[in-house]
């Protein structure tokens, strides 16, 4: 079955599908980062819990912590759209525009699996043009366009929220945040304007990228902003 985007999704990012019961309360899904994983695919044949999943195979090149062949990477991610709890795959951008990610994505669409096509920004948040061009591009290959950049001023977390608001509103999936400190706040007030993934651990400790609320924290917050 195909993960639904038409309202916000909060995924509990995990390594450890193990997680997934301590999820169940607040979250609608689970992000398995199989890139964090030691046998990510016996854990996704062996899983099983109430929530879908969402399946990441994060590469080192877009910060992830996969560093084999990208072939193989990608072809794990084929493989992981034929396990029935996986509703939806993230797919990189980058792996999008290339090519390389042409069979995954021809797999996810005949599996009924939702594909989150995305791209990151460890350094800063790209001028507005730029987002909208990366975010229109993810669109087109993808259910979900996702843009996460890093966030240093208030004038970079404003400028991510215009442009999560200018899409939705123009009838784009999308999902966005500013990773940072100075970007927290926008994990829960992008859903606001139109943003329909949030990611978030299930113990702090455990977070997947920097700034991120816990996952209690998020579902609270966000409920609260609806
Ligand atoms: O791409 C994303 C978004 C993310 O980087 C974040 O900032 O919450 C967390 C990752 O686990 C996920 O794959």
């Amino acid at each position: 079955m195909s993960m639904e985007f038409d309202s916000f999704v909060l995924t509990a990012a995990v390594a450890d599908l193990t997680e997934e019961p301590a999820a169940r309360e607040h979250a609608d899904a689970v992000e398995f980062r199989m890139d964090l994983a030691d046998e990510p695919l016996s854990a996704l044949e062996a899983y099983d819990g109430e929530l879908p999943i969402l399946a990441t195979n994060r590469p080192a090149w877009e910060g992830g912590e996969w560093d084999g062949d990208d072939a193989d990477r990608l072809e794990a991610l084929v493989e992981a759209t034929g396990i029935d709890a996986v509703d939806a795959i993230d797919v990189e951008l980058e792996s999008c525009r290339s090519g390389d990610a042409d069979g995954v994505l021809e797999t996810a669409r005949e599996r009924d699996v939702a594909v989150v096509a995305s791209a990151h920004d460890f350094e800063a948040t790209p001028d507005e043009i730029e987002m909208i061009e990366t975010l229109t591009d993810a669109c087109e290959y993808a259910d979900v366009g996702k843009l996460a950049v890093t966030a240093e001023t208030r004038a970079d977390t404003l400028a991510v929220l215009a442009v999560t608001h200018l899409l939705s509103s123009d009838g784009e999936t999308v999902a966005t945040m500013a990773m940072g400190e100075a970007g927290s706040h926008t994990r829960a007030v992008a859903p606001v304007y139109g943003s329909k993934i949030g990611y978030a651990p299930v113990d702090p400790a455990e977070a997947t990228a920097p700034g991120q609320y816990d996952l209690e924290t998020l579902s609270r917050l966000v409920s609260e902003l609806e």
